[in-house]
């Protein structure tokens, strides 16, 4: 991999390799783009097939943070971290407050967050060691587990969807196919399930359809057949790229709204939905309640003023549906315009001097 052509492509700023053998930790932080604010994103830990895998994904997801946080109207930039090790044999609690000290070397460039195989304790060991964690428990005066607040967010995203889609915004008697029903979407289906949708879904971990069939009444089918399913609306609630040259030929489903980061293999994948006809919630303006919820706990977490917020989710996917059909273009791509355009914007209202923004020439004269 030519690591600095790919940075120079995409216009990273910054990786950092952190390593310590006591532990264990191999943790790769990618900060995609600080324009708006500090990078704030979660951290994954995975067991990737390749150290180029985990660089990859950390650098992917590092860039749709910046855009998730832009399109939220967050004044955060984008950063994510990936932990190479399988999360439920690897983890120790040296690893994370090794991890917090990495953390607290970028001095508030990088927050951090739970993102796959991370939890709420996780994030309460980083908080030993740094700052710059939300998501620690709610006795810090925390937001804890942003997962049911990226649940609710995905939820009224998915009700815009199905407007579009079928006219209407109620989910009753609607068939979702869930993929992955793990925290987010065990929350998600919740919310579907009190709204009398009907439910299909998998998951590789057993134990997590079980709940889902015996909580919601849930039909279950296998891993690979989820794609193919008769259904309504395909919620891919699991890991990236499941839209891609295989499953687009099988999904049946109108709408495409879930919880997952960088559903879409590549960005043609979103141009052949658009042709399809098949309406594309855009994953990281759907699925931006959890990081809505931890960003609120930088002006002190006040939970009411976070939901309002992720409320908004609705509006946004309207408009962005709207932009698609004006300008012909696939949502994705009208998604990406407005966060672009944010950045774009603030950027120029930024850029008058500031004898006291930090600085060399502030810090010669201090
Ligand atoms: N937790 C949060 O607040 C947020 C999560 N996301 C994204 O949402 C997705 C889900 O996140 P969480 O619920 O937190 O993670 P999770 O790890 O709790 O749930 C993911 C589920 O997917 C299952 N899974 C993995 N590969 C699968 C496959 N091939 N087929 C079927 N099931 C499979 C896992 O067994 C697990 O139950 C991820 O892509 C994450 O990055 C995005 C924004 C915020
Ligand atoms: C889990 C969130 C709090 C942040 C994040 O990493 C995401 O939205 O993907």
């Amino acid at each position: 991999m030519e690591i600095f052509k790919y940075l120079e492509d995409q216009d990273y700023e910054q990786v950092v390799f952190c390593q310590d053998k006591n532990s264990g930790l191999k943790a790769i932080i990618a900060i995609h783009d600080t324009t708006l604010g500090p990078a704030l994103g979660g951290t994954r830990m995975w067991t990737y097939d390749s150290e180029e895998d985990a660089i990859i994904d950390a650098l992917r997801l590092a860039k749709g943070m910046t855009y998730k946080n832009a399109a939220a109207g967050l004044n955060l930039g984008g950063g994510k971290t990936v932990i190479i090790g399988d999360p439920k044999k690897d983890k120790n609690p040296e690893m994370f407050r090794a991890f917090g000290r990495y953390i607290q070397g970028l001095n508030g460039r990088y927050i951090t967050a739970e993102d796959v195989g991370t939890t709420v304790q996780d994030m309460d060991t980083i908080y030993m060691e740094t700052d710059y964690v939300t998501g620690i428990s709610p006795e810090f005066g925390s937001s804890g587990n942003p997962s049911p607040a990226t649940a609710y967010g995905v939820y009224l995203g998915m009700k815009a969807t199905a407007k579009e889609a079928f006219g209407s915004d109620s989910l009753e008697g609607k068939v979702v196919a869930v993929q992955g029903v793990g925290n987010v979407a065990y929350h998600m289906c919740k919310h579907l399930h009190e709204e009398g949708a009907k439910l299909i879904v998998t998951d590789i971990n057993k134990d997590s359809v079980k709940r889902a069939m015996e909580d919601f009444g849930a039909h279950a089918v296998d891993p690979d057949d989820i794609y193919g399913v008769e259904c309504d609306i395909y919620a891919p609630c699991a890991l990236g790229a499941t839209i891609n040259d295989d499953t687009l030929s099988q999904i049946k489903a109108k709408a495409i709204a879930g919880s997952a980061n960088n559903q879409l293999a590549e960005p043609r994948h979103g141009e052949k939905l658009n042709e399809l006809g098949i309406v594309y919630a855009p994953d990281y303006v759907i699925n931006s309640g959890g990081v809505i919820n931890v960003a609120d706990e930088l002006n002190g977490y006040n939970q009411d003023r976070a939901f309002k917020q992720i409320e908004k989710i609705y509006d946004s996917l309207e408009r962005i549906f709207e932009i698609s059909k004006r300008d012909n273009i696939p949502t994705h791509i009208a998604a990406d315009r407005m966060a672009e355009e944010r950045i774009e914007s603030v950027s120029r209202s930024r850029s008058t001097f500031l004898k006291n923004e930090h600085s060399i020439i502030s810090r010669r004269n201090g």
